[in-house]
């Protein structure tokens, strides 16, 4: 194989992408589900162009940006978007309705095959003038061959697990939660993507997803409203509300539970803090 076949294989795969189209009249859960199932489909396909590394990542990132602005302005076209990917057009602040998305979330996992920790976050916020809240949300994770969404939100599986199992970040995991562990007899999973480890949450596989330290609208927006739709706690690590499409995009931390799990860990943080 030469050097230039990988990006010859990545120029094939995005200009022969057909996303289909959605059904008649979906509504915004269905969309948001049609959509990230669609650009997890396409990251898929760039998965397996050969491409490697920063290369692979960088592809990722800006095939699955690409194909979700362009079906949003197709879909959806008086809406706002805030992308990771994208600039940050401050129309959003004054739109009833705005698409908040992470087209790869988990990209260092991405690029890791056969790594599954990794998702298309697409997410719909309604309101006003910075007061409202996520309406619809859709996880896609390729590598499980599923798609979360509020549409059709699963049932939490009973817990298999007496010990309690907190997802962290694998690169980055914040040094309280390691405490907080002890404290209250928890074991971490550590896995990579903010989706990823919610859906852990949703899935039986973690009851807990707790960080701090930095993170951003995008990585929870999608995640938080599948969260919620299947009656998972979600906060702030202080327990105040999680707030989306804010001006400042920074959402730095969060805890998303099992609701039992809730107040053990919110008072260990007011206890104990997160330094
Ligand atoms: N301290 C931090 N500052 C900024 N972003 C962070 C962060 N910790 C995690 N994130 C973001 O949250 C997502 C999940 O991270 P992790 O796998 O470490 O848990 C990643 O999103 P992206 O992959 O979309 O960049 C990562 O960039
Ligand atoms: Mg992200």
């Amino acid at each position: 194989m030469t050097d230039h076949e990988p990006e010859q294989a990545l120029s094939d795969v995005v200009s022969g992408f057909d996303p289909g189209t959605p059904a008649p009249g979906l509504d915004d859960h269905g969309l948001a589900a049609w959509l990230a199932t669609a650009a997890g489909d396409l990251l898929t396909q760039v998965r397996a162009t050969g491409l490697e590394g920063k290369a692979l990542k960088d592809a990722g990132d800006g095939a699955a940006h690409d194909l979700l602005m362009r079906l949003l302005a197709e879909h959806r076209p008086g809406d706002a978007v805030l992308s990771e990917e994208g600039k940050d057009d401050k129309v959003r602040l004054t739109s009833s309705r705005a698409w908040i998305v992470d087209p790869l979330d988990g990209t260092r996992e991405f690029s890791e095959p056969p790594r599954e920790d990794w998702a298309v976050h697409v997410a719909l916020w309604e309101g006003h003038d910075g007061e409202g809240d996520l309406v619809a949300g859709a996880v896609a994770q390729p590598g499980l061959g599923r798609t979360f969404h509020t549409g059709e939100p699963p049932v939490v599986p009973e817990r298999t697990s007496e010990r309690p199992r907190i997802a962290v970040s694998r690169t980055r995991p914040p040094a309280f939660v390691q405490a907080l562990a002890e404290e209250i007899g928890a074991e971490l999973v550590p896995m990579g993507s903010a989706g990823a480890k919610v859906i852990s949450v949703v899935r039986d596989v973690s009851d807990a997803y707790v960080h701090a330290g930095g993170q951003y609208e995008w990585d929870s927006a999608a995640p938080v409203a599948v969260a919620r739709a299947v009656g998972l706690h979600t906060s702030r690590v202080d327990g105040s509300p999680l707030r989306y499409n804010q001006d400042e995009v920074l959402l730095p931390d969060l805890v998303v539970c099992r609701p039992e799990l809730a107040e053990p860990i919110l008072a260990f943080v007011r206890r104990h803090g997160t330094e």
